[in-house]
């Protein structure tokens, strides 16, 4: 593969950014390398490209990548074209989601603003991590519509916030939160909808954050973060990695990056598979309600969004009793938490994603999440359907009729 065209269309991104300097180096997959230390050209040089680093900047030309804390070529390959596939002009990878958020709060607060705006609901990791105080940073907690109100002028340093959120599916307009923030850079946890269904940067996130270990990498065989942003931003949290040493391991960014050419594919089977899921639901008894994007919503697919997506959660008329039952009774669906890969998880978000949110934040204990993968729908609504049976309106009539004839 030689120089892609910056004209490319996603689906073809998607299989070939981030290798543009393969044929030089005479080969077609993706090298890893695995140096933990590399051969100095000589002192002077060295030294350079160390400092260049350390600051937040490249390797020198000539110096080396020096030691892998500061640089991987595997890891940088996997950069830009996440880079791509957001529209930004850069990406740092980190060596989990949660790495990714830290070192986003570190650099965005340096500079003696401490303040951060965080819009719930959001994941539990993200909610905890932002009100522990552990960063040093200063968080008002607020919903979309209150976050000028919740700006302090001069303090405020970031906005987060994440759309589809994590676990309800509430959807933000990302244009109109960037507005409230009124030149705050805003950050968007973009992880649910993935670039394939929506852009933020192109909508005026400052900083679009994924969980690597979900829809990109998608197999559930690796742990990462990336951050998508402008060079400025790239470079503070490449200086908060280089110091703080939260780098992805060259194999976790080799199979993220592999990930990556099947990532279109994925996202749009496993969306079709999560429509007839959250229809069959929909029509189930037991269920109280299903959050699932809205076709018609203002900033939901075909707006903001491309798609409605594969996540998906439900209400269940018998409470906590009825998901513990869902849970034990799915033999398709595995019962774990993250989300995103081939096959379908099912988890109870109050008792473990997020679990250490303050109770008033937390999301009801009748909720299940959903994460629908590339099974054939008919399958996982017949292994939903046996899980919910034997729940509180025992109604397995009908169930394979009805399961054949949602996912004809
Ligand atoms: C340790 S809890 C969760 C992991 C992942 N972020 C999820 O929402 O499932």
């Amino acid at each position: 593969m030689g120089m892609t065209s910056p004209f490319l269309q996603p689906d073809s991104v998607a299989v070939h950014a981030g290798r543009d300097d393969l044929a030089a180096l005479g080969v077609h997959a993706l090298p890893i390398d695995l140096s933990s230390t590399n051969p100095l050209p000589d002192i002077e040089l060295g030294g350079l490209s160390y400092e260049s680093m350390a600051t937040g900047g490249a390797p020198h030309p000539e110096g080396g990548a020096v030691y892998a804390r500061l640089w991987n070529p595997t890891v940088a390959r996997l950069e830009s074209a996440l880079a791509r596939l957001e529209h930004t002009p850069e990406a740092v990878a980190f060596a989990s989601g949660m790495a990714a958020l830290t070192a986003a709060v570190l650099a965005m607060t340096a500079e003696g603003r401490r303040h951060v705006v965080a819009v719930r609901p959001m994941y539990g990791g993200t909610d905890h991590l932002l009100g522990s105080g552990l960063l040093g940073a200063e968080v008002t907690y607020c919903d979309p519509d209150g976050i000028r109100a919740a700006l302090r002028p001069g303090a405020t340093a970031l906005v987060v916030l994440e759309t589809p959120a994590n676990p309800t599916l509430d959807l933000v307009d990302i244009r109109a939160a960037v507005d409230a923030a009124d030149g705050v850079p805003v950050l968007v946890d973009n992880t649910f909808a993935t670039p394939v269904l929506q852009n933020p940067a192109d909508l005026g996130a400052a900083l679009v954050l994924h969980s690597a270990t979900k829809y990109l990498g998608g197999h559930g065989d690796v742990v990462a973060g990336v951050i998508a942003c402008g060079s400025e931003h790239a470079a503070a949290l490449r200086r908060v990695r280089a110091v703080t040493g939260a780098l992805l391991h060259p194999l976790g960014a080799y199979l993220v990056h592999r990930g990556l050419a099947t990532l279109p594919i994925r996202v749009r089977a496993q969306q079709e598979g999560a429509a007839r899921v959250a229809a069959w639901l929909g029509g189930h008894p037991d269920v109280v309600d299903v959050h699932y994007p809205e076709l018609g919503d203002l900033v939901g697919p075909g707006r903001q969004m491309r798609g409605t997506g594969a996540m998906l959660a439900v209400r269940l008329r018998g409470g906590y009793a009825q998901a513990q039952q869902v849970t034990s009774a799915v033999r398709l669906f595995t019962h774990a938490v993250s989300l995103g890969g081939v096959d379908s998880l099912i988890q109870h978000p109050a008792a473990l994603t997020h679990r250490p949110v303050p109770p008033e934040a937390r999301p009801s204990a009748d909720l299940l999440r959903l994460s629908i993968g590339l099974e054939d729908p008919r399958d996982l609504i017949a292994d939903l359907a046996r899980g919910l049976g034997a729940g509180v309106s025992g109604a397995v009539t009908g169930v394979r009729e009805e399961a054949g004839a949602g996912a004809a």
